[in-house]
């Protein structure tokens, strides 16, 4: 989280992040799922400022205002193509500042500029991480003192993961529907693929398709994955990678179906579809391989391709001038 010196604007980074387990472990009365997911933060983020309302402009003072520009690997450069995610009332920024005004009874506005790198419907948790950035900054820029736990408390209703983004470790184990948060040990870097096909996946759908699919199969146990994280053994993390959801995802997108079968052709220590999909990613040995290998996906021509690493020892949010680009 960084500051402007006029004390009046507040510059905050929200995270991409991977799945690198989710075992789903039964529907629940109200509809939603309960799992076991291991989730860590990527260095791939959207960036978001937050000014106060300038009341001289003739504007409400309780307004919020939500603008939106594209700068992304993975975004087109046209300028004529639609943006892919609203900026009205439904985007999940602009929720995020609405239920902290109503919980709270300030009357303050902000006007918010998002810089949108993560791709939407991919399940690297773009909407959430921008959800749970605008909590944390704008408790910051009203003066309103609430806690972490308070926050992690207005998150988990705007969505299940949302409190993983407010909490400040890099990875950690979410149970629940995504909301009960233990922190996990991590060690060691490596550079990850993303890959996403031409189409994103709806959340709910890959859900009900799991249903329809279910078996009385044992849960898979995330505690190999747990040990293997936690003494940096890069390899082994990446063989132990598993997604629930992967299966029936690929019965409902068939170009993602080809994306992992293309990937499974490189000889990566791992590959995995993320949360509901539709993003792949690749756990590669080094930027060389990551290099390579993501020139050769970028062919495809359904597919689009970055590469980044893990979001670690960072300040909360965090912000650094020396990774800052011009361009956002
Ligand atoms: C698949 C994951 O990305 C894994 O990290 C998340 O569980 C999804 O979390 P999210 O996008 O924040 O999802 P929410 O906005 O809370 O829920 C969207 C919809 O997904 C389904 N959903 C979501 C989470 C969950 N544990 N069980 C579910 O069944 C429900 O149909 C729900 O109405
Ligand atoms: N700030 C936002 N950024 C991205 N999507 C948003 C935002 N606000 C609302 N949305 C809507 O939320 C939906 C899901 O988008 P998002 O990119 O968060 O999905 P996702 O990566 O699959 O999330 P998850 O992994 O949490 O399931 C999209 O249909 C999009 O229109």
């Amino acid at each position: 989280m960084c500051h402007w010196p006029d004390g009046q604007s507040i510059l905050a980074r929200a995270p991409a992040k991977l799945n690198l387990h989710l075992e789903v472990l039964g529907r629940r009365d109200d509809g939603f799922h309960d799992l076991e997911t291991v989730m860590v933060k990527l260095d791939l983020h959207d960036t978001l400022q937050f000014r106060t309302i300038n009341t001289d402009a003739n504007v409400d003072e309780s307004s919020i205002q939500l603008d939106c520009r594209y700068s992304s690997p993975f975004f087109q450069s046209d300028v004529s193509s639609p943006p892919p995610i609203p900026v009205d009332e439904s985007n999940l920024i602009v929720k995020a500042a609405r239920l902290l005004q109503q919980t709270t009874g300030v009357t303050q506005g902000a006007h918010i500029e998002l810089v949108k790198r993560i791709p939407v419907q991919a399940g690297l948790g773009g909407g959430s991480s921008d959800a749970a950035a605008t909590l944390v900054a704008l408790n910051q820029l009203w003066g309103l003192n609430y806690s972490t736990a308070e926050l992690s408390q207005l998150a988990a209703q705007l969505g299940s993961d949302v409190p993983f983004f407010i909490d400040s470790s890099t990875a950690a184990v979410c149970r629940g529907r995504g909301e009960i948060i233990t922190p996990v040990t991590i060690r060691g870097n490596f550079p990850v693929i993303l890959a996403q096909p031409g189409s994103g996946l709806s959340t709910p759908t890959v859900f009900k398709k799991w249903s329809e699919l279910s078996s009385q199969k044992a849960c898979r146990s995330v505690e190999p994955l747990l040990e293997a994280m936690s003494s940096g053994k890069t390899n082994s993390v990446a063989r132990l990678l598993f997604n629930a959801l992967q299966i029936p995802a690929e019965q409902l997108n068939a170009q993602l179906k080809q994306l992992i079968s293309l990937f499974q052709k490189f000889a990566l220590p791992g590959t995995l579809m993320t949360g509901s999909g539709s993003c792949c990613f690749g756990i590669c040995q080094s930027f060389r391989q990551a290099t390579s290998i993501s020139s050769l996906l970028r062919t495809a021509p359904f597919s689009r391709v970055c590469v980044t690493t893990l979001h670690h020892n960072r300040m909360h949010h965090g912000y650094y001038r020396s990774t800052y680009q011009a361009n956002g």
